[in-house]
């Protein structure tokens, strides 16, 4: 299994570099590495052969490659197709709403090696462009779980961490209008 970088490793907090068209062989193997691993990682079987932690998210620097590439998988109800299956290159949050949502159980990282417990207050929505791997924009509105994944997985980009929007000295402190996710 792919081996990721945990905090600590300063290529977490670098800004990682937007990348050009076309893809090299090596940044589609990228794509499809990253994909790969979030789909072992949500399968029962392989994730306890490799003792994989699930992820729904994962971001070229994670495996230390300082690059603008991150693939979200965020499964749907059991048995049907994912709610969002897509690799997202140099992606780009034009538009977000001041509406704040975060998730009720916190959030997770797997360059992360402990629990932080807290509220991470995100945009409830947001207007994507990315590119895919094959060099076609792409503009999409995002809302609640998937706008909040793919925020978690743009900041891996941008060197930052979940826990860096955790109020320290309050961490389960949010708006009194946020939306709290379950
Ligand atoms: O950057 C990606 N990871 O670190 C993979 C592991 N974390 C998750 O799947 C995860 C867990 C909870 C909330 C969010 Cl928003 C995410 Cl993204
Ligand atoms: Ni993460």
């Amino acid at each position: 299994m792919k081996n990721i970088i945990r905090e600590g490793n300063p290529i977490l907090r670098a800004r990682s570099s937007e990348m050009t068209f076309p893809l090299s062989n090596d940044d589609k193997q990228l794509a499809h590495d990253l994909m790969e691993f979030l789909e072992n990682s949500q399968d029962e079987e392989i994730a306890e052969k490799y003792h994989l932690r699930a992820g729904v998210g994962l971001a070229a620097p994670q495996l230390a490659i300082s690059k603008r590439m991150t693939a979200v998988l965020i499964p749907g109800p059991e048995g049907e197709e994912p709610s969002l299956k897509q690799v997202l290159i140099n992606p780009t949050i034009l538009s977000q709403s001041v509406q704040v949502a975060a998730l009720s159980e916190g959030e997770g990282c797997l360059s992360v090696d402990r629990d932080v417990p807290g509220y991470v207050p995100r945009a409830d929505r947001i207007t994507l462009r990315y590119f895919d791997i094959e060099g076609v924009q792409h503009k999409i509105r995002l809302k609640n779980y998937e706008a909040i994944v793919v925020q978690h997985e743009i900041d891996h980009l941008n060197g930052i961490l979940f826990f860096d929007h955790i109020n320290n000295d309050k961490p389960f402190a949010i708006p009194n209008d946020a939306i709290m996710l379950e």
